[in-house]
């Protein structure tokens, strides 16, 4: 897969959804399935984008025990969505039951990666909250090599860890950041943020965007920015 923008719909409704994409028309963007808008729709919701001919990251960020993990993402895998995740914190174990769960019987799978720490988090909080006794950097680089362990492809983390999670886990680990915001934007709970220019310097994958695209008054525009700013001339 080549680096993206992967649009987050967090919508509470297709209705709303359906509205959102028709902006864009001809057009086929990556799409993020969050938990609001799966378990306000339920699977119909990821084969009906599908069906439309979307990529689909299915952002559910599963996170229980390792046989649990495994018998419900077994069920996410007939959904066939190019990307899905639990959570780095559920253990090797976990994440290791998770990568059986969403292999097919033919052994073909979507990719499988694992979220480290919330974007939303700060050092500060992480260490205060969670009583992790590390820094953010750290803890994240931690959790990238548990992954990796774990056989999965890639992780969740912020555009400021994607560059040394590369040199830790290699080029081909995967770095799907969320915590994007445009220069002149606004951060809301998002707390380890970045422009998608700097995304792209510090060597993301794929950014995730949500609010300043869904809730731009012009969304196809937002869009384009960030694609502009992400890909830079390979736009
Ligand atoms: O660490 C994480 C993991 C997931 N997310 C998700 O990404 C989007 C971001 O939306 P914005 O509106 O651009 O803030 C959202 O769906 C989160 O659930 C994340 O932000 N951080």
């Amino acid at each position: 897969m080549s680096k993206d923008v992967i649009i987050a719909c967090d919508f509470n409704s297709k209705a709303d959804l359906i509205a959102f994409l028709e902006h864009f028309k001809e057009e086929r963007p990556f799409l993020k399935i969050g938990m609001e808008l799966f378990y306000a729709e339920g699977p119909a919701i990821v084969k009906e984008i599908k069906a439309r001919g979307h990529k689909i990251f299915l952002d559910l960020k599963l996170h229980d025990i390792p046989n649990t993990v495994k018998k419900a993402i077994s069920v996410l895998s007939d959904l066939d969505v190019d990307l899905c995740n639990v959570h780095a914190s559920g253990t090797i174990a976990m994440m290791e039951s998770a990568l059986e769960g969403f292999t097919k019987k033919d052994g073909t799978r979507g990719l499988l990666i694992a979220v480290t720490q919330l974007t939303s988090t700060s050092e500060e909080r992480m260490q205060a909250d969670l009583l992790i006794d590390k820094s953010l950097e750290e803890t994240v680089l931690h959790y990238a090599k548990n992954t990796k362990k774990a056989g999965l492809d890639g992780i969740v983390c912020s555009p400021w860890e994607a560059n040394k999670v590369k040199e830790v886990c290699g080029e081909n680990f995967l770095t799907i950041t969320p915590g994007v915001r445009f220069a002149d934007g606004d951060a809301g709970d998002q707390v380890r943020i970045a422009t998608p220019e700097r995304a792209r310097e510090l060597g993301s994958d794929y950014i995730v965007v949500g609010r300043p695209i869904t809730q731009a008054t012009d969304p196809v525009a937002a869009y384009r920015r960030c694609l502009t700013e992400f890909l830079g001339g390979n736009a």
